[in-house]
């Protein structure tokens, strides 16, 4: 981290808390909070699901990328990312080069535990428990050119934003 005006990204798989440590984050700086997912929901007038459903996953992603890229060009926000952004290098290298980028992980039992709260995520669509070990094991590696990881499992959110500020160098 080396100027003052970067943007935070967090990327994370689902239920690792990106949005909610985000919205922390940002109060805590005084930064803009930007949420993908809810720039996506904005733009296109349809919540996730809908647009999963009624367009497709390929349709989301492209959506997805076009947001990140506008978002990216702006400075000073704590950005939410979507899970799956990491799966485009165009999307990750854009995060690298606009940003000091923290990865969330956490345990799938403390996903499946904070995902099963409610059924916004298509993805883990039918059982939950296998979806996720799934979808964990195909992006293994994609959330590792973060700049600070942080396991979440056992971590309150304030924790978590405590955790990221102590390793922030403005
Ligand atoms: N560190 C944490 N400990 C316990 N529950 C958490 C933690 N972080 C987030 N949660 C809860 O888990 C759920 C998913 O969090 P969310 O911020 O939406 O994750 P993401 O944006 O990464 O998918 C929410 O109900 C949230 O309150
Ligand atoms: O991992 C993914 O592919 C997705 C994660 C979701 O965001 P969260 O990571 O905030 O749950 C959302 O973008 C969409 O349901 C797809
Ligand atoms: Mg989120």
């Amino acid at each position: 981290m080396s100027r003052s005006n970067e943007n935070i990204v967090l990327i994370g798989m689902m239920g690792t808390g990106k949005t909610t440590v985000s919205s922390l984050l940002a109060d805590r700086l005084g930064y803009k909070l930007v949420d993908i997912d809810a720039e996506i929901e904005a733009q296109e007038d349809c919540p996730i699901p809908v647009l999963f459903e009624q367009k497709g996953e390929a349709y989301f992603r492209e959506v997805e990328t076009s947001v990140l890229l506008r978002v990216l060009d702006q400075s000073s926000q704590i950005i939410s990312t979507g899970g799956g952004s990491v799966l485009k290098p165009l999307n990750c290298d854009a995060m690298k080069k606009a940003g000091w980028v923290v990865a969330l992980t956490a345990s799938a039992e403390a996903i499946i535990r904070r995902v099963s709260a409610n059924r916004d995520r298509p993805l883990l669509a039918g059982n939950v428990e296998e979806r996720v070990h799934q979808i964990m094991r195909e992006r293994q590696s994609k959330y590792s050119f973060a700049d600070l990881t942080v396991d979440t499992s056992e971590m309150e959110p304030e924790e978590v934003v405590c955790y990221i500020l102590a390793h922030h160098r403005v």
